[in-house]
């Protein structure tokens, strides 16, 4: 079985014509691997994900999911119908993929108990808090059981629990099979859950690899991930691990 899920070589991109946000920037995203995308703020991690989802006006490169391989996209700011109940939305997205029936009412029962939204299925997602509003996108994207998931900042705004429940949901998925590309700057967590590192600067991809490769590239053999990345930035070194 191919482990490719992903490929990204972008030469350039950016929001108009002539704009580069993003030089050089490739890498890959493999079978059962938790990649974390990192960097600092303005540095180009959503305009990264905005290029693989081919929402950029400018993208020169090629962003090719091997095999059609499926995707499930959790944003940062969730994005809900204003008429649409909790539920509706879930079967409306179960539809569009052709689950079948049986399937979506087991698959959306566990997730809505594993997440404590029982009492909120018949409700309307936009009169929900922050942390349930991004629970209902967590839903969505886990009800679909798809190759590839995407997700932008998935720790800021769930609570402890939560936070728990979803790391051990993305690690079943791992297991399963599935790639996950996730954007974070909760770097103790990433350090924690993440097989490999992407850092991102000024728009350029500044090292990738697990935590050991990204320690040597910065000369700090138990440097956490925050350190590691402190190093490298300041460095100015532009290699590739
Ligand atoms: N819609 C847009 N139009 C034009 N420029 C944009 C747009 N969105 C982002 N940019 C620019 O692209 C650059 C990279 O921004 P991006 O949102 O990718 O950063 P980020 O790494 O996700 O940052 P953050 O951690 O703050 O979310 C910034 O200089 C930003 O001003």
């Amino acid at each position: 079985m191919n482990q490719n899920l992903l490929h990204i070589n972008i030469v350039e991109a950016g929001y108009g014509a002539d704009t580069k946000i993003l030089q050089d920037v490739n890498f890959s995203i493999n079978r059962g691997e938790i990649v974390g995308l990192i960097g600092p703020n303005g540095a180009g991690k959503s305009t990264t994900i905005k290029s693989i989802l081919g929402l950029l006006e400018h993208c020169n490169g090629k962003i090719d999911f091997i095999n059609n391989h499926t995707y499930s996209y959790i944003p940062e700011r969730p994005v809900f119908y204003d008429e649409l109940t909790l539920w509706e939305h879930l079967d409306l997205a179960a539809t569009v993929l052709s689950i079948s029936d049986n399937e979506f009412k087991a698959r959306a029962e566990a997730l809505i108990n594993r997440f404590h939204m029982e009492n909120v299925i018949h409700k309307l997602p936009s009169s929900f808090s922050k942390g349930m509003q991004q629970k209902v996108m967590l839903i969505t994207a886990f009800l679909l059981s798809p190759d590839i998931y995407i997700i932008d900042e998935p720790f800021v705004g769930l609570d402890p629990m939560a936070m728990k429940d979803f790391l051990t949901l993305v690690n079943d998925e791992k297991s399963r099979g599935a790639g996950v590309l996730m954007s974070t700057h909760v770097l103790d967590t990433a350090e924690k859950v993440c097989d490999r590192f992407l850092l991102v600067a000024d728009g350029h991809l500044k090292a990738q690899g697990t935590l050991n490769e990204i320690q040597d590239q910065a000369n700090l053999q138990n440097g956490t991930l925050l350190d590691c990345f402190h190093a490298i930035l300041a460095g100015g070194k532009n290699e590739r691990i």
